[in-house]
């Protein structure tokens, strides 16, 4: 019998699954994807080819009454790697005041001095160890890329309206401009599936099976041992001392609901028998959002992407919303368009994003019904919370004045073609850019949530889920409250503390 099931080789489990088998225990990793091979998930300019191949999961929300009735798009990796193998592979840690938060909202043991040092131990930086970064972790974090010069123009736009260049957004502030730091090694994408488990991928006392899809966990007196999982179309039953399920924000309450661990009367509705009435597993869903802005290049071409070139290269954080002591706002900057524009455009573009990093607003995932091939009912309630909508309109502001800075305007004769200028003219317009436009920044987050309150689900201290033995979650689900920033790193972080207990349990 395998001392460990974990439940997807995403951000997390690839973690958690390296430290279990350096710890010596027998780890079984579970993984409804299949192999990260493909050039596509190498070379990080294409991974808009990814999404909605059989590499997605290809989720998309309910319809969001606050745009416009829209069904969003929610790519999600299910491929080794997880969204790791599909994301932009921006290395962000969050703010100090973050974590912080996390502790006030029930996360004892989560403050900045507590994960400061769990970061470092991730990082190989490109900069180097110092008191705040670490050089000689598994995962290659680096700034040191061929930039493209659209980028070091919409650097200097920022730069040129006032916000502060920031070196290291990951040292001692997060605020201000700066070149992303990537998770890559010789320019290729590097998941924590390739820099933790490829070394190991043939230690005797690993199974990787991939193409296995878990559907529930299994349950005996309270007790979690093990989970049943579609192969080939065929149930299978497997057993476990501990389960670990690191399937991510949106799988991971959606397993837990099949197996009967949830809301009582949601189970209820859809026929399921309650193993575990914990009413927070589905809550809190929330998710950071962008809206794109795309700008044409009259003046000059913006230089041809070169293979393994990232189309985001900056980024910039930014506090609008008084009382905050965390940016609400992150755009983001691609050199390629990230959204259709008319056939007027011949041009070159890039895409100013702005980005909502700091949301007030919950939704929840619930299933529609107890069929686990179902799509659950992902329903997150974009601005319905009055705040989001201030910070979006501010970021939208101010990616617009950097559009309009003469670094852009004048250098590359940058002209807004979506909106159109004529378009983008008011705040009525504005408002209706935002709902027609907006999109997923892709960081779900808090469904299974950390504390000790009622509602909520995994024990900050142990992983464990309330009132069940034998089972872990450690994946973006336990987040109190997504951080500032892009939610890759704090997976990542999830998972090194999670795999810190479980060694220290064994
Ligand atoms: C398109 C995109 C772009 C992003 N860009 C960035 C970025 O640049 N920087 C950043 O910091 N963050 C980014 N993110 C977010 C970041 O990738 C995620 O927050 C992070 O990967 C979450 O890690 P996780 O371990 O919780 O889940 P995942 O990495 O998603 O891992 C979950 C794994 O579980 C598997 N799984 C799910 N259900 C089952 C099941 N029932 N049975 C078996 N296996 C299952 C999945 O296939 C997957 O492999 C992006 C995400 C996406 C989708």
């Amino acid at each position: 019998m395998p001392d460990v099931i974990v439940v997807g080789a995403g951000s997390a489990g690839s973690v958690i699954t390296r430290r279990l088998l350096d710890a010596g225990a027998t780890v079984t990793l579970l993984e409804a994807g299949g192999s990260d091979t493909k050039p596509t998930i190498d070379d990080l300019g294409r991974l808009g080819e990814l999404w909605l191949s059989p590499d997605d999961w290809g989720y998309h929300t309910t319809p969001q009454e606050h745009a416009l009735g829209r069904r969003i798009h929610w790519p999600r990796g299910k491929v080794l790697g997880g969204s790791h193998s599909l994301n932009a592979s921006i290395y962000v840690r969050g703010a100090r005041g973050d974590y912080e938060r996390w502790v006030r909202e029930g996360a004892t043991g989560w403050g900045w001095d507590d994960v400061l040092p769990v970061f470092q131990r991730i990082e190989a930086y490109s900069g180097g160890a110092s008191e705040l970064r670490g050089g000689d972790g598994l995962l290659d974090v680096t700034d040191r890329y061929p930039r493209n010069p659209i980028f070091e123009s919409i650097h200097d736009a920022f730069v040129g309206i006032g916000v502060p260049a920031n070196p290291d957004y990951n040292g001692a502030s997060i605020d201000g401009v700066s070149w992303m730091q990537l998770t890559t090694r010789g320019g290729v994408r590097l998941s924590t599936w390739r820099a933790y488990m490829l070394p190991v991928a043939e230690h005797p006392a690993l199974t990787v099976r991939t193409g296995a899809w878990v559907h529930r966990l299994l349950v005996e007196q309270g007790r979690v041992v093990g989970v049943e999982v579609e192969v080939d179309g065929r149930l299978e039953q497997l057993r476990a001392d501990q389960v670990v399920l690191s399937a991510g924000a949106l799988d991971t309450p959606r397993i837990l609901l099949h197996s009967g661990i949830g809301p009582a009367g949601h189970l209820g509705d859809v026929d399921i028998p309650v193993v575990a009435d914990l009413p927070g597993v589905g809550e809190n869903l929330h998710d950071h959002l962008l809206v794109p802005f795309v700008f044409e290049t009259t003046a000059r071409p913006i230089p041809t992407r070169v293979e393994y070139e990232p189309v985001a290269m900056v980024h910039s954080f930014t506090t609008f919303r008084p009382g905050l002591d965390v940016p609400d706002t992150q755009p983001i900057c691609f050199s390629v368009p990230m959204a259709p524009v008319g056939d007027d455009v011949t041009g070159t573009c890039f895409t100013l994003q702005a980005g909502l990093v700091r949301p007030e607003s919950r939704g929840t995932l619930r299933l529609a019904s107890n069929d686990p091939h179902e799509l659950a009912l992902m329903d997150p309630h974009v601005l319905e919370r009055p705040e989001d909508v201030a910070s979006l309109r501010a970021s939208m502001q101010q990616v617009l004045e950097v559009g309009a800075h003469a670094a852009l305007a004048d250098e590359w004769g940058a002209r807004l073609v979506l909106p159109h200028a004529a378009d983008a003219v008011d705040d009525a317009a504005l408002d209706r850019h935002m709902r027609e436009w907006l999109t997923t920044y892709h960081h779900q987050a808090g469904t299974c949530r950390m504390g000790t309150d009622e509602r909520s689900v995994v024990d900050p201290t142990t992983f464990a889920v309330h009132g069940l033995a034998g089972l872990r979650i450690a994946d973006a689900s336990i987040m109190p409250s997504v951080p500032s920033g892009n939610t890759n790193a704090p997976s990542i972080l999830i998972g090194e503390r999670a795999s810190d207990v479980l060694i220290a349990q064994r």
